[in-house]
């Protein structure tokens, strides 16, 4: 299957096409900390740097494709959308919009996606909270948050007018039958308005805790039930908090609706460059043959934060970084860039996938994790200049606290591709800035032949900010000597000349269109869950005697533990991003 992408300029694309590509490498000398350190001092009677550089990038729409959506001079990207991501008549049910995800997030999503004319005019939102509030009252709220929200699309004139008329409210208790009643009655008058089936996506925006008892309630109210049109439902993460838990968690939900019905969100997967990763793996002839043992030296895996709590100690003191960053987010990305090539694109297959390399990693049991994991904890430290608080002094946390802020992981997969092949995964609160970014780095070249050119060549996907892919190889500097730099080409999304879409107005749409392709499945979750198992039970291991972890062990503001760069080393070491 193949699908069109919507932009916040209005655009739409499809995974890449020769024409998008060939206008946007550029060859970039480096000028990193990291790579300087590896050039040969330049030759005293050059100082200047040497640049090389290919033509500026062209507009995508600059050369039309030989064949498939815009072969016939329109807008490629325009017409696949338009032509293929059309959800039937629909109500979008989200409980706990009242939260700060709504509204900061799912609201703006559904605003842009319907702004753009992509959920049709029979489209309405039914906002359910704890809160009484009138519809009035709530259409009030949900356009305050729109216009406050970072996330928000450019507003057309009288738009925020119309999108108010979509906007219903019902409250109550989430663990009485009331409200689910009420949810009901909104659906009646839906299909009164606007004729049609009953469909409904009902998300789940609201504390876990409350993820059984709305399923529960809808289920009891019959509205889970598929005959007078497709009910599906999104759930937020964290989906259950260690395996027993998530494994309740599934078996309450499927008490009341089928797995197909089911959406487990997962915001990484519907970012731009993640499901970039798989259109360069999979639509290209060149990366597959050297995506394996043979050439990978390893994988470094980072998502490195810079915020803090942001008020939300209440849930990472229980959370903490295994659960809120790397069973979900840094696992997915695992997942896509160690997975066996899918028979199609389409959600069973990518996910069976998914799940087999899950299965392929070596297990991480407690007695393991001093050899193949750091965890850690920020204290007070310098960021942008500024002093920061450490982790114990954020508002909301116990005196003491032993939560991890920081983790580094070795996963080992155990199977043909990538035996031999470590796969480093790290993600930190509070380290020196925000990237995401997934680097296959090379072995190195067998022989070295010319000076300076033993340097491992990196494949790096930019998940954000400044998504992109670049490669880094080494190159013959200018002059008479064979003396090699390394140098990178550099694909940047910007040259596609639009703003990337929010990943919750991608999952949203696609929720409504019945896709699961970017929705973790229930095996994928459960395996997940058993490799952090062992890390969990050392991170949530009692504070006190000589277990107790050394907390905080990085300020603020720095990269994480020492013991991060040991476990990388001695010939590796980590990325400076
Ligand atoms: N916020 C974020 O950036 C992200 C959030 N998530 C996930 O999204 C979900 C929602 O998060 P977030 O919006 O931050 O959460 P909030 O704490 O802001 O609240 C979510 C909603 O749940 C309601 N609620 C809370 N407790 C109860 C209760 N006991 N009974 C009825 N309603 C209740 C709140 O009502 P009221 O307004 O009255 O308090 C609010 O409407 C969570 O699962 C979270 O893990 C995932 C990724 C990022
Ligand atoms: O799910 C979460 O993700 C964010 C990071 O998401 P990003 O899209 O900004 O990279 C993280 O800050 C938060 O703690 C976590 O719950």
């Amino acid at each position: 299957m193949t699908k069109g992408r919507k932009t916040k300029a209005g655009n739409t694309r499809q995974p890449t096409t020769a024409s998008v590509q060939e206008g946007v490498e550029k060859l970039e000398a480096v000028r990193n900390d990291d790579l300087e350190q590896s050039l040969p001092a330049p030759p005293a009677r050059r100082p200047r740097k040497s640049r090389a550089r290919v033509p500026e990038p062209e507009s995508p729409e600059a050369e039309p494709p030989e064949s498939g959506p815009g072969a016939d001079g329109q807008n490629p990207f325009r017409t696949l959308m338009r032509r293929n991501r059309a959800p039937e008549p629909a109500t979008l049910v989200i409980f706990g919009v009242t939260g700060d995800l709504a509204k900061r997030k799912l609201l703006p999503a559904v605003f842009g996606l319907w702004q753009d004319g992509l959920l049709g005019s029979a489209f309405n939102i039914v906002g359910v909270g704890r809160q009484e509030m009138t519809d009035d009252q709530f259409k009030d709220f949900a356009i305050e948050a729109l216009k406050s929200s970072k996330e928000t699309d450019a507003i057309q004139p009288g738009s925020l007018e119309k999108f108010r008329d979509l906007l219903y409210y019902e409250f109550g208790d989430f663990g009485g039958d009331e409200v689910y009643d009420l949810v009901g009655k909104e659906l009646d008058r839906a299909e009164e308005a606007h004729g049609g089936r009953k469909n409904a996506l009902f998300y789940l925006s609201t504390p876990p805790s409350l993820f059984e008892p709305i399923s529960a309630g809808l289920g009891r109210l019959g509205l889970a039930d598929e005959s007078q049109g497709w009910r599906r439902i999104v759930i937020e993460k964290p989906f259950g908090r260690d395996l027993a838990s998530a494994r309740e968690l599934n078996a309450a939900i499927h008490r009341v609706w089928d797995e197909s019905q089911v959406y487990r969100i997962d915001h990484y997967l519907g970012k731009e460059t993640v499901q970039n990763l798989m259109a360069i793996r999979f639509g290209n002839a060149i990366f597959e043959p050297l995506w394996n043992r043979g050439y990978v030296d390893h994988v470094q895996i980072t998502a490195a934060e810079d915020l803090g709590l942001e008020g939300r100690a209440g849930y990472y003191e229980e959370a903490g970084v295994v659960r809120d960053m790397l069973q979900n987010h840094l696992m997915q990305l695992f997942t896509l860039t160690a997975m066996e090539a899918p028979a199609a694109f389409d959600a069973d297959a990518i996910r069976d996938e998914k799940v087999k390399v899950l299965r392929a990693v070596k297990p991480i049991p407690p007695e393991r994790v001093p050899e193949v994991a750091v965890l850690g904890q920020y204290g007070p430290g310098t960021l942008y200049g500024e002093s920061v608080p450490g982790y114990r002094e954020e508002p909301g946390v116990k005196p003491g606290s032993t939560t991890p802020t920081y983790v580094a992981v070795k996963l080992e997969v155990d199977n043909w591709r990538w035996q031999g092949v470590p796969f480093f995964l790290r993600t930190g609160k509070r380290l020196p800035k925000k990237v995401t970014e997934i680097a296959v780095v090379f072995k190195r070249p067998p022989l070295g032949m010319f000076p300076g050119g033993l340097e491992r060549n990196v494949l790096a996907f930019r998940i954000q900010p400044d998504e992109g892919v670049s490669l880094k190889f080494s190159s013959k500097s200018p002059g008479q000597e064979m003396v090699l730099r390394e140098v990178v080409m550099d694909f940047r999304y910007d040259a596609f000349g639009a703003e990337l879409e929010s990943p919750y107005s991608r999952l949203l749409l696609d929720a409504m269109l019945g896709d699961a392709t970017l929705f973790p499945r229930e095996d994928e979750v459960d395996r997940a869950w058993q490799l952090v198992s062992g890390l969990l039970q050392v991170a949530d291991a009692p504070a006190t005697g000589k277990n107790a972890p050394n907390y905080p062990n990085y300020p603020a503001g720095t990269w994480g533990p020492d013991a991060a760069d040991a476990l990388i080393g001695p010939d590796r070491r980590w990325r400076r991003l």
